[in-house]
């Protein structure tokens, strides 16, 4: 399968893109012009897609559901009780509207931590995308509970590799307050064993760090090093509440870290330091956490507050230029899940966007990349490419009313009257 995509801006350039197989060709001005699909690329420019490096696809189900609460209440009262409701066939529906919102929006990839690992991966087998899904780990210091996850994340490992190769099986403990150490240990090691990456909420609320200072008298990040998971294989999100120390420790063990501004910034979480996180050398993604604290999973609106919130924190407004508001939600997503992906280059992975320059937004086009990230939505991106395969082209992906149908239904299902449980032929 091959793409050509004819004159299309390319870093100001007017150039031709070959897409062969799943990687990038050809670029240039002599680019052999036959090909299986041909695109026309005028009035649009190319750029990396989006890597979502943080979110909970299926929690789409939720999106509007319980706003304006801080995180503990929004989780132990209102977020967990719907989950506990949900099945694989509901979290497949969530993950398939999370999917085209993502597509739509101009993401190819995201690392996703939830339950019903199957479901989500079936949705991004067939939406054509790229996922590192976790094997959600919660045991709230239950042995019982904990044995029991462990035995379903190496089942879960084992079937894993039937799925396609753009689907990255990867470890979730949700937290340092709902895993215990023992588990958190384990999960370490078996990670090391088997060369897999963990992903885990940290240091999210000034709440977290304070509870771990008094179970286990040291700081969340203090706490992980003596567990022995500080390593490159360990990808962190919010890390909102970090001293120098801290920071200086992610930096040395080479940990990453996944900044969600919008999901902080309406939980009230706290805001991360972007720029001291910059200066210890720590490698910074970005991601937009699940709909029902965001509320959507648009990283374009992400790129802009974050760089908005990294200004007005240092009181600096050259912190977080658009270049690197780019890059963060690009190339260094796409790094942090080891893909070969986010640049336009010969070789690379073809995951790319078509944006549309003729949009209103994007007139006039002084700054490609400043209209990018502080004027565009999702609107102006006209097409979505992964791994060589068209997903979205001039705004329609196939199949998108079919989904939001099938996503109501889910909905009319999980909040019909129940019958009363224990006397069902009565
Ligand atoms: C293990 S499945 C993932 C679990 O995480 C919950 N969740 C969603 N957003 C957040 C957040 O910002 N902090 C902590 N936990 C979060 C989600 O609802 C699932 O239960
Ligand atoms: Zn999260």
């Amino acid at each position: 399968m091959s793409i050509l995509i004819k004159k299309v801006r390319l870093n100001g350039e007017l150039v031709d893109v070959l897409i062969k197989g799943n990687r990038f060709d050809s670029i240039g001005t002599d680019v052999d012009s036959s090909a299986d699909v041909v695109i026309d690329g005028l009035g649009k420019a190319i750029l990396p897609s989006f890597h979502n490096a943080h979110t909970h696809a299926a929690m789409t189900l939720m999106r509007g559901y319980a706003d304006d609460m801080e995180l503990h209440t929004w989780l132990a009262d209102h977020i967990w009780p719907f989950e506990a409701r949900l099945g694989e066939d509901d979290i497949y529906w969530g993950a398939k509207l999370a999917c085209l919102e993502m597509i739509k929006s101009g993401t190819t990839f995201f690392a996703d931590m939830y339950w019903h690992w199957k479901g989500t991966a079936r949705a991004v087998t067939e939406m054509g995308m790229r996922a590192a899904l976790s094997a959600a780990f919660f045991d709230f210091d239950d042995p019982a509970r904990a044995e029991t996850m462990k035995r379903q994340v190496m089942d879960l490992h084992a079937v894993s590799a039937a799925f396609p190769d753009r689907i990255q099986f990867i470890l979730g403990p949700h937290a340092i307050y709902t895993v215990s150490s023992d588990s958190l240990r384990w999960l370490g090691e078996y990670a090391n064993r088997h060369g897999l990456l963990v992903h885990l909420h940290l240091s999210e609320t000034q709440k977290e760090v304070e509870d771990c200072l008094a179970k286990h008298g040291k700081r969340p990040v203090e706490y992980l090093h003596e567990l022995g998971l500080l390593a490159p294989n360990l990808i962190l999100a919010h890390a909102v509440w970090m001293n120098g120390t801290e920071m200086e420790l992610l930096a040395r063990h080479g940990v990453q870290v996944v900044h969600c501004p919008v999901s902080n910034m309406k939980l009230c979480s706290g805001q991360f330091d972007h720029v001291a996180m910059k200066a210890h050398g720590v490698t910074v993604a970005l991601g937009t956490d699940g709909c029902s604290s965001n509320n959507n999973l648009d990283m374009i609106e992400e790129m802009k507050i974050a760089s908005l919130l990294a200004k007005v924190t240092s009181m600096d407004p050259t912190a977080m230029p658009a270049q690197e508001a780019l890059d963060t939600a690009t190339l260094n997503g796409a790094r942090m899940y080891g893909l070969d992906a986010g640049r336009i280059a010969s070789g690379k992975l073809a995951d790319c966007i078509l944006v549309n320059l003729e949009h209103v937004r994007m007139v006039p086009g002084h700054h490609l990349v400043s209209n990018l990230v502080y004027s565009a939505n999702s609107s102006c991106v006209d097409t979505t490419i992964c791994d060589g395969r068209v997903l979205m082209l001039g705004g329609k992906v196939e199949g998108e009313e079919e989904i939001l149908a099938q996503v109501r239904a889910t909905l009319a299902r999980l909040n019909a009257p129940r019958e009363p449980e224990g006397d069902a032929c009565s």
